[in-house]
């Protein structure tokens, strides 16, 4: 098992620059750094060159997440959204595979955040997005990459609460490189087990990331950690795990993740490196 962590704990915004953050979480012992992918079209050949280098040079891994926008959701009823959504994705896909990337997480199959002051087609999206994740599978998979379709809870999206219904959308594309996504942040509000969702996902489990009820670091909370790495250890889980904390008030990153209140404890940025540290450690023991 690799462990990592999204480089959002840190910041602000989506769009901040993550290259920094190589030589950073491998002076803390993480094996991956895991970047968001919301604005990689902006970086220049030159520095997605130069970050894959340092990576290199750091035995630092790269993962990447994404919450596309709304104007390009795959899943969308308008046939233009969905085209721009795929003419986005072929961008995105190309930009992240310069970096070595081999995995990208989150709601590729609709967007996010959601907005729930439209009506719901819950049964129309999921057929979309089933098509329109399709469609994007072979060319992710010449690029080598996994697309993994992660599982949310019901206030951010409405196509995938729950670890079976991401088993059986995963199925339906049927692509060896379209896996399911689970969050512990999320399934803590979904699922009735942590272990039977966890088993649900079995070996089309692609990517895992891990947080508190709250989004503070593992180890802080009361997340049943245990159970989780004996069903990790069961399906014998060997991919990702990244922990996903949110912890600060501000920026996009903070309303997009409604943190209204600081979960930091009043850290420092000494303090809020020592708190990742230690999560690490503890992940590693509790996890594998
Ligand atoms: O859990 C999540 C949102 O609650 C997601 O993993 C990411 O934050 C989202 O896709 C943005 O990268
Ligand atoms: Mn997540």
């Amino acid at each position: 098992m690799k462990h990592g962590i999204y480089y959002s704990y840190w910041e602000h915004e989506w769009s901040a620059k993550f290259g920094p953050y190589v030589e950073k979480v491998a002076k803390l012992g993480f094996d991956i750094i895991e970047v968001a992918a919301h604005h990689i079209n902006e970086y220049s050949d030159a520095e997605l060159a130069t970050i894959k280098q340092s990576a290199r040079d750091n035995g630092i891994i790269l993962t990447a997440g994404i919450g596309p926008s709304k104007s390009k959701n795959l899943s969308s009823p308008d046939k233009a959204v969905r085209d721009a959504g795929k003419a986005f994705f072929e961008k995105t896909l190309t930009n992240v595979a310069k970096l070595d990337i081999h995995t990208i997480g989150g709601a590729l199959h609709s967007y996010w955040p959601i907005d729930y002051s439209q009506p719901v087609d819950k049964e129309g999206d999921r057929a979309r997005g089933v098509e329109g994740i399709h469609d994007i599978a072979d060319f992710a998979n010449d690029l080598g990459i996994n697309l993994c379709i992660e599982v949310l809870n019901r206030f951010e999206n409405h196509v995938l609460n729950t670890a079976a219904e991401g088993v059986a959308f995963v199925k339906d594309v049927g692509k060896s490189n379209v896996k399911v996504m689970l969050d512990t942040f999320h399934m803590n509000i979904e699922e009735d087990s942590f272990g039977e969702a966890i088993r649900t996902a079995g070996s089309l489990l692609g990517h895992f990331h891990t947080g508190e009820s709250n989004r503070r670091v593992p180890g802080k909370g009361r997340m049943p950690w245990h159970e989780i790495g004996a069903a990790l250890r069961d399906i014998n889980y060997t991919g990702a795990v990244v922990m996903e904390p949110f912890v600060k008030t501000g920026g996009t990153i903070g309303s997009d993740i409604k943190v209204w209140r600081d979960l930091t404890g009043g850290a420092d940025a000494a303090k809020m490196d020592e708190d990742a540290k230690n999560a690490l450690a503890f992940s590693r023991f509790v996890l594998g």
